[in-house]
């Protein structure tokens, strides 16, 4: 009997839609041909949910996502809303997501695809073989920290509060799932903080180091952040896995999608102990090229296969869809955002239809 998996799809905002559509039928197709059944159930996040309920992330959402094997994203977010007071914000609603999910590990893996070498911001002899897996802290440090707000100071004048906190033990889980995820890779892990500035990175680096103890099998260096971005365009193919805090992280992973040729290339999955995970491209929702066609939907097909991958334990449907990734671009066709000299511009959809027809070879 095939097997059954309950998948919410939260399309959200500007490119959202389109490129859900993509990593849906692409879904389909693998489901047919790996005897998969995908019970798709859409759920309202971010702006849509705003615009749908006055709240980013209603609680209906939340129930169905817990209630599912995984739970597919696409991005969130625009002009629209970008007014709105925080909590009110589509952003808000994600992070509530996260939150209530309890995931607190997020897997961005940057890997440069021989065939996007040229379309790299920097120079193939720089690019070639980069393959990083940030693991980035996503339930705490600054994002969640308290206290936070506008407040007002006794003269008057409006105060700005965030506060980047982490608990050992935050530290020590984010940890694990790095250490481990490196002893599965090329057995390299450099922790990134800023613990020449900041206590919190301080506790960061004891506990990290402490805990490199019981992996003894796995290489660990230390960086500070402001280092970090520096080599990772500088030479990117020194990093193997990087663990680091949500906000860090959050930065570094934009600055690895650039060594891949485009942020429209860069999946994730959002970990947890035991909810469901949350399979979400790194980029946004590209508010500026929305509804045009132009969108690159591979992030969010790739995506879908690390939901295959990391939630659905079916890795040899994750590696069919990569697979095809990788015969469409073999064929040269180029979302905008990837285009450089001699190949073929294709718009979101047509890209899809490549897929499907790579996929049904
Ligand atoms: N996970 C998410 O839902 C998520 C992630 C990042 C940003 N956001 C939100 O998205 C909105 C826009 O943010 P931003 O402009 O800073 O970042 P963005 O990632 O949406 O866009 C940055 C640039 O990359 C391009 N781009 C992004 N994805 C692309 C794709 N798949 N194909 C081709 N080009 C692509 C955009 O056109 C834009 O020029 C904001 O509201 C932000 O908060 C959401
Ligand atoms: C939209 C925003 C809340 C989000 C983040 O900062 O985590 C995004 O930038 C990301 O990288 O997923
Ligand atoms: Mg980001």
């Amino acid at each position: 009997m095939a097997q059954q998996y309950r998948i919410t799809l939260l399309s959200g905002d500007g490119i959202g839609p389109e490129i859900m559509a993509i990593a849906v039928q692409v879904l389909k197709v693998v489901g047919e041909k790996f005897d998969l059944t995908f019970e798709f159930q859409a759920a309202l996040l971010g702006g849509a949910a705003i615009d749908a309920t006055g709240e980013p992330l209603p609680a209906e959402t939340l129930a169905q996502c817990k209630n599912s094997d995984a739970v597919l994203l696409a991005a969130i977010g625009g002009y629209k809303w970008d007014t709105l007071p925080r909590h009110l914000r589509p952003e808000t609603g994600l992070l509530g997501l996260r939150a209530g999910l309890g995931l607190f590990a997020n897997l961005r893996p940057a890997t440069i695809l021989p065939q996007l070498i040229d379309a790299s911001s920097l120079k193939r002899e720089i690019v070639e073989g980069v393959d990083i897996m940030v693991v980035r802290e996503l339930t705490g440090g600054i994002y969640f920290g308290q206290p936070r707000g506008i407040f007002t100071t006794e003269t008057g004048e409006k105060r700005g509060v965030n506060t980047m906190a982490y608990t050992e033990s935050e530290i020590e889980r984010i940890g694990r799932v790095a250490f481990e995820t490196a002893q599965k890779r090329g057995k390299k892990l450099c922790s990134v903080d800023k613990s020449n500035v900041l206590e919190v990175s301080q506790l960061w680096r004891d506990r990290i180091t402490t805990l490199s103890a019981e992996y003894p099998d796995v290489e660990l260096s230390h960086m500070y952040v402001d280092a970090a971005a520096m080599q990772l365009v500088r030479q990117p193919t020194q990093f193997d896995t990087i663990v680091t805090s949500n906000l860090f992280g959050d930065i570094l992973s934009d600055a690895a999608a650039m060594l891949t040729g485009s942020i429209g290339m860069l999946p994730s999955a959002s970990l947890g102990a035991s909810n469901p995970g949350l399979y979400e491209p790194v980029h946004g929702s590209a508010p500026d090229i929305a509804g045009q066609d132009k969108a690159n939907p591979l992030a969010q097909v790739l995506s879908a296969a690390m939901m295959l991958r990391y939630g659905l334990n079916q890795p040899t449907a994750a590696d069919y869809i990569e697979q095809a990734v990788l015969t469409v671009l073999d064929q040269d066709y180029r979302t905008g955002d990837i285009m450089s000299e001699g190949k073929t511009l294709f718009g979101c959809q047509a890209i899809g239809d490549a897929l499907i027809k790579a996929l049904n070879k």
